[in-house]
């Protein structure tokens, strides 16, 4: 997205893709091949692009492309960043995410998303994918995981003290929450100053890198690279003080430069891959959790039922294991109410309005139509969460319709298939211990009401922030 102070360069590039657009347009008449679903491929070149982007800013990309779903139908083309694309939506959408593989789909291959996310998972497709992945999963296995249940707890605690009394955006302080948990996770780092630097870089090189790809100096997307040469930078030099000191480590880069010991033919990972991969964690997984945590404190505010339910069952726990004792992998595991909650707050948080993202590696036949060779593929997971078809009364906050079995490929927050998130257990683990800790210790109140979400960062955010004013408990005696 560019700034207000960019102007000469607006002026210049407007010039140049207006000038490519003609030229474009002359040799292609911007036709799309036959059989292809409905829809506009808008101006030559950039498409639909500065559309989808105002759309987003401005009002949601969830709202687009319900726009377009009127107009089309169920699913439709669109022409987004310099390339065409097909909106997919629904169970058979999951479906064909889940079961393909790597035979038909891969993941968005762009140059854009090369220079931000290098030589990560999201960019690798088949054996290579297979292989990372493997190494990936095992730096993040249960005894890693397990592990961090203390690390998390320290930090809640830190965290809810420290909004004793006041007022504050939960929003912003779950994104601070989240951001400290992953760097916990990855590089066992606390909230110190050096950590503070590095979410200024991730704060920009997030925000900054959805926006046209130009790479001239003063766009948003030039600062995102910026900062992510920063971000390297900085993990390269952590990495080479572990080789000097020789520490042991129990995290989940001690894990990932462990694998450069295996054998030639293991799932090793590369500097680059290991730098480029704990980027893409953050990336992935701190603005993703803290919108849930947003959410799930928003609406249990405004449900007093189901956060009755909810505080029931976290002071059975918290009676079970004894006051101040450190909650167990065993009790995090057996909170329904408190699970259902948080499937209900993802489903209401659309967060996988754009998260699942493609390219066809051959031409996909898909609801009578067929998706060509190279278009990339967006699948909507959000429009499926609130189909009145498939929940009843889609927006009411309900966790107790998860009671029922919700039918197959409907309901994925996470994903499914070989892309589907590795990140979920940590996830799971820092909202079920934020959870915990605060009903059975602080009451909360919205001091303004929730007014919708906005989508300035990689995933929608509510757009109040979320202010709540928090208080201790007093303890029954
Ligand atoms: C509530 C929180 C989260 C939600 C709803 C979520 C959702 C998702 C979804 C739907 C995908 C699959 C996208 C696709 O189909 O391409 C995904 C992938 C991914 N997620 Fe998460 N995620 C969350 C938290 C996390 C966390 C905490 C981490 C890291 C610690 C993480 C790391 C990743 C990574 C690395 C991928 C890419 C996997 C691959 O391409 O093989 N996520 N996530």
């Amino acid at each position: 997205m560019m700034q207000m102070g960019d102007v000469p360069i607006v002026q210049v590039t407007g010039a140049i893709v207006v000038l490519c657009s003609l030229l474009w347009l002359l040799l292609t008449g911007n036709k799309a091949p036959q059989g292809v679903p409905p829809g506009s491929f808008g101006w030559p070149l950039i498409g639909e692009s500065i559309e989808f982007l105002r759309w987003r800013r401005k009002i949601s990309t969830f709202a687009l492309f319900k726009e377009k779903r009127k107009k089309y139908g169920n699913i439709f083309k669109t022409h987004l960043f310099f390339s065409p694309t097909v909106v997919i939506t629904g169970a058979d959408a999951h479906k064909l995410l889940q079961n393909d593989g790597y035979r038909s789909l891969t993941s968005g291959h762009s140059s854009a998303m090369k220079d931000l996310f290098g030589q990560s998972l999201i960019l690798a497709d088949g054996d290579q994918h297979k292989q990372m992945r493997k190494a990936i999963m095992a730096g993040i296995n249960s005894k890693v995981l397990k592990n961090q249940i203390p690390i998390l707890e320290e930090l809640t605690i830190q965290t809810l003290n420290s909004w004793e009394g006041n007022e504050i955006s939960a929003s912003e302080e779950f994104a601070k929450f989240t951001f400290y948990s992953i760097l916990g996770l990855l590089i066992s780092m606390k909230p110190s100053p050096q950590a503070e630097h590095l979410r200024d870089y991730f704060s920009v090189y997030a925000k900054d890198g959805i926006s046209l790809p130009l790479k001239i100096p003063g766009t948003a997307y030039n600062r995102a690279l910026q900062a992510r040469k920063k971000l390297v930078d900085e993990i390269t030099k952590i990495m080479d003080q572990r080789r000097k000191d020789n520490r042991l480590h129990e995290d989940v880069l001690a894990h990932f430069m462990h694998t450069q010991d295996l054998p030639e033919n293991d799932s090793r990972l590369s500097d680059d891959e290991i730098i480029d991969n704990m980027l893409f964690f953050i990336f992935s997984g701190f603005e993703t959790t803290s919108t849930a945590l947003s959410r799930i404190i928003q609406l249990l505010a405004d449900h007093p039922h189901e956060l009755k339910l909810v505080q029931a069952e976290q002071k059975c726990i918290q009676e079970e294991i004894g006051n101040n004792a450190p909650l167990t992998w065993e009790k995090l595991k057996s909170m329904p109410y408190t699970s259902m909650v948080i499937s209900e707050a993802l489903r209401l948080s659309h967060l996988g309005t754009e998260i699942s993202f493609r390219t066809a590696k051959t031409d996909i036949a898909f609801e009578g139509y067929t998706i060509p060779r190279g278009w990339n593929i967006i699948v909507d997971r959000a429009s499926t969460d609130i189909n009145p078809e498939i929940f009843k009364e889609p927006h009411k906050f309900n966790p107790s319709r998860f009671k029922e079995n919700v039918p197959p490929y409907v309901f994925m927050p996470f994903g499914g298939g070989v892309r589907s998130c590795p990140g979920m257990e940590f996830a799971n683990l820092e909202i079920m211990i934020f959870i915990y800790h605060l009903v059975n210790n602080y009451s909360w109140h919205l001091t303004k009401p929730y007014d919708g979400l906005e989508y300035t960062g990689i995933v929608p955010k509510p757009k109040s922030g979320v202010p709540i004013f928090v208080e201790r408990l007093r303890q029954e005696h």
